[in-house]
């Protein structure tokens, strides 16, 4: 198929709660996608439903049989006395007992991600933006054909927000990775995403990002 996610029909319910109801959408191969909406319309729902950690309550969705899927958190608040390197936090996920490859792999992604000078730098003392960006580069050991992100800006300043985006055009220009972002950052959607999903009273809609009309702002 040439979309790399089809969503069916897909619904949530929490006990009484109807979420959201028969979501119908795709998205393309090598696509910026922002999904946006306003507080608790279920853009996190819609999320953990595709990385499957929460199960519909109807409908279904299926990703192309090549997808290796990368989920980025929005960073969390590590304690100043973390004490893993940046480097160290990158490949964490990878086996204890690290092989070269895996360490040439690691140091790709440091780099990727501009981390690699301050690879020695604790977690714990790295600014908001290296947390967020050591996240990124975590996701992208897996080599994934697509990343989720989740409010991945939403705790940063301005400029780190322009640098995790500008790193984030490039892995889609350079290494044609689709991108699926939530944010409520309109401005920024904008400026670095192509297309939007507008999830609202239980609804989405889909459209071109120069198009996302200005009554949703
Ligand atoms: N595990 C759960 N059990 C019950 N209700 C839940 C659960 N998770 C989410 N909800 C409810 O589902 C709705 C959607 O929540 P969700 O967090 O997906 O919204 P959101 O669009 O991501 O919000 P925000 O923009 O504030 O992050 C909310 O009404 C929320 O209270």
């Amino acid at each position: 198929m040439s979309d790399i996610l089809e969503v069916n029909n897909l619904s949530m319910r929490f006990d009484k709660n109807n979420v959201f109801e028969n979501l119908k959408f795709s998205l393309k191969r090598g696509s910026l996608t922002a999904l946006l909406g306003p507080n608790g319309t279920g853009k996190t729902t819609l999320i953990n439903i595709l990385m499957k950690m929460l199960t519909p309550s109807s409908g279904s969705f299926t990703f192309a049989d090549d997808v290796r899927l990368g989920y980025v958190p929005q960073f969390r608040n590590i304690d100043a006395e973390y004490p893993l390197s940046i480097e160290a936090f990158v490949g964490l996920n990878a086996p204890i007992i690290k092989n070269s490859r895996t360490k040439e792999a690691i140091k790709k992604q440091l780099e990727e991600t501009n981390l690699y000078q301050i690879k020695n730098t604790r977690m714990g003392e790295a600014s908001g933006g290296q947390k967020q960006r050591a996240y990124l580069a975590q996701a992208l050991l897996d080599n994934p054909n697509m990343i989720i992100l989740d409010e991945a800006t939403a705790s940063l300043d301005p400029m780190a927000k322009d640098e995790l985006m500008k790193l984030i055009r490039h892995l889609n220009e350079k290494h044609k990775i689709t991108v699926l972002f939530v944010t409520h950052d309109i401005s920024l959607a904008h400026k670095y995403m192509q297309n939007y999903l507008y999830l609202n009273h239980g609804q989405i809609e889909h459209g071109e990002m120069s198009q996302f009309k200005e009554a949703y702002e």
